[in-house]
């Protein structure tokens, strides 16, 4: 099985999220940060050349940030240590403005070897199994420090964006299209814990036309964490 298949499901309809042609492949990989293009209607596909970007270390960059968020998050550093933080973050901001690009060609949200696509804004999960013919996925994911919401729990609207985007992901699996969505709705059962692998549960319950009603579970073990409840419209063609 390979990663892309492994990522979209068996049977899935790649074209609508790989680029597959030459045309789509091109179109993918011209525009840059300063195209007039850039904020067009629709999604682009991604194009199967991204695994490449970034760089055969690129995992290992957004793990490192990651860690860096994480002792962020605890951190209290002397006024000295402050000081030197802050040249070290001046020259490393420096660095990134220096090879800043647009968003569908930033290895961020676009590497989908990489856990949670490679981007940081969401808690790093992994898929474990999509099932296309139930429109269901099953993931794992862990919240770290940086989600620390109080008292080493998650954050709640953490527990939110990581259901957004499994929920999302289920409703593309549903739709075979890119969805975006109606609405979101939480059950927040038990307190959901930091580093430590939870199961991720997310499957179309009904899909009417291009709305996917998207139920989900989150479990640490046995126990239900929280739950979604959530509504994934599917885009029509060239919608933002
Ligand atoms: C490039 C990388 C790609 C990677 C790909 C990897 C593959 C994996 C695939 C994927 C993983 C990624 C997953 C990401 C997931 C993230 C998703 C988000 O966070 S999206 C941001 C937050 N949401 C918004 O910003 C929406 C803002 N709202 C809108 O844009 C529109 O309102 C929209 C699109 C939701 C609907 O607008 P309309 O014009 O298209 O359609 P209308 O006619 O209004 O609604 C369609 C039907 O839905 C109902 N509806 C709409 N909203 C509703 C609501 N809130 N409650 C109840 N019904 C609602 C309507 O009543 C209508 O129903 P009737 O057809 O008449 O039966």
């Amino acid at each position: 099985m390979g990663v892309n298949t492994f990522y979209y499901g068996e049977g899935m309809n790649e074209a609508d999220f790989i680029a597959t042609t030459e045309d789509e492949r091109a179109a993918a990989s011209t525009a840059t940060a300063s195209d007039d293009n850039s904020h067009r209607g629709g999604f682009r596909p991604i194009d199967p050349a991204v695994g490449d970007r970034g760089g055969p270390r690129y995992g290992e960059f957004i793990e490192q940030v990651r860690l860096f968020m994480d002792n962020v998050r605890l951190a209290c550093p002397t006024p000295e240590m402050g000081d030197d933080l802050i040249d070290t973050l001046k020259d490393l901001n420096a660095k990134l403005a220096s090879v800043q690009i647009d968003e569908w060609h930033t290895p961020a949200g676009t590497r989908i070897d990489l856990p949670a696509r490679g981007n940081i804004t969401l808690p790093p999960f992994t898929v474990d199994n999509v099932d296309k013919d139930a429109g269901a996925v099953d993931m794992t994911v862990t919240f770290t420090n940086y989600h620390l919401g109080g008292n080493n729990a998650a954050h709640g609207g953490q527990v939110a964006v990581a259901f957004d985007d499994i929920g999302g992901y289920a409703s593309a699996v549903a739709t075979n299209g890119i969805c975006r969505t109606g609405y979101l709705k939480v059950d927040y059962r038990s307190v959901t814990p930091l580093n430590t692998p939870l199961k991720v549960r997310a499957w179309a319950d009904r899909v009417d036309g291009r709305k996917a009603f998207i139920k989900g579970t989150m479990h640490d073990g046995d126990r239900l964490c929280a739950e979604l409840d959530g509504l994934f419209i599917r885009l029509n063609p060239g919608q933002p």
